[in-house]
C-alpha cells in the first residue's frame, strides 16, 4: 500500500468505513484523472495500519458481507454496472443473451 501510494489512491473496503454513497462519485474522479486504484478487501483481522494508510475507507452498507461480495458491489458501483456487457475483442468464446437457452459462438482459432 504504502507503495502504490506514490502513484495511486487507495480504496479500503470495510463495514465501519464511510458510506459508498456518498463516497462514490469522487472516487470515480479519481480514475477520470487517469490515475490507478488500487482496492484492498481483508480476510482474517485486518490491522489497524490498513485504515491509516489507505486514502478512503469505504462501507458497502455497515452490515458484514463476504468480501467478494463487497468487491463486487464496490465495482459495479464504480464502473455503474458497463462493464457487464464489455466485449472483449481478442475473446475465444462469447455468450449471447438469450430470454431460453444457452446461445455461444465461438471464434475459431487462426
Ligand atoms: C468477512 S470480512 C472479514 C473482516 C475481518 N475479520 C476484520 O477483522 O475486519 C472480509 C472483508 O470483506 C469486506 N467487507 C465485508 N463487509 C463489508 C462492508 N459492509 N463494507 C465494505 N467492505 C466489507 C472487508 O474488506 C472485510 O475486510
Amino acid at each position: 500500500m504504502k507503495d502504490f501510494k506514490k502513484r495511486g489512491v487507495v480504496v479500503h473496503l470495510t463495514m465501519y468505513g464511510e458510506s459508498i454513497n456518498e463516497k462514490i462519485d469522487s472516487i470515480r474522479e479519481i480514475l477520470r484523472e487517469g490515475k490507478d486504484i488500487l482496492v484492498v478487501i481483508g480476510g482474517e483481522k485486518v490491522p489497524k495500519e490498513t485504515y491509516e494508510l489507505a486514502d478512503y475507507n469505504i462501507s458497502i452498507g455497515n452490515q458484514p458481507h463476504s468480501e467478494i461480495a463487497a468487491l463486487a458491489v464496490f465495482l459495479d458501483r464504480l464502473f455503474e454496472g458497463k462493464t457487464l456487457y464489455r466485449d472483449y475483442p481478442d475473446a475465444k468464446i462469447r455468450v449471447i443473451p438469450s430470454e431460453k437457452k444457452k446461445v455461444v459462438v465461438r471464434r475459431d482459432s487462426p
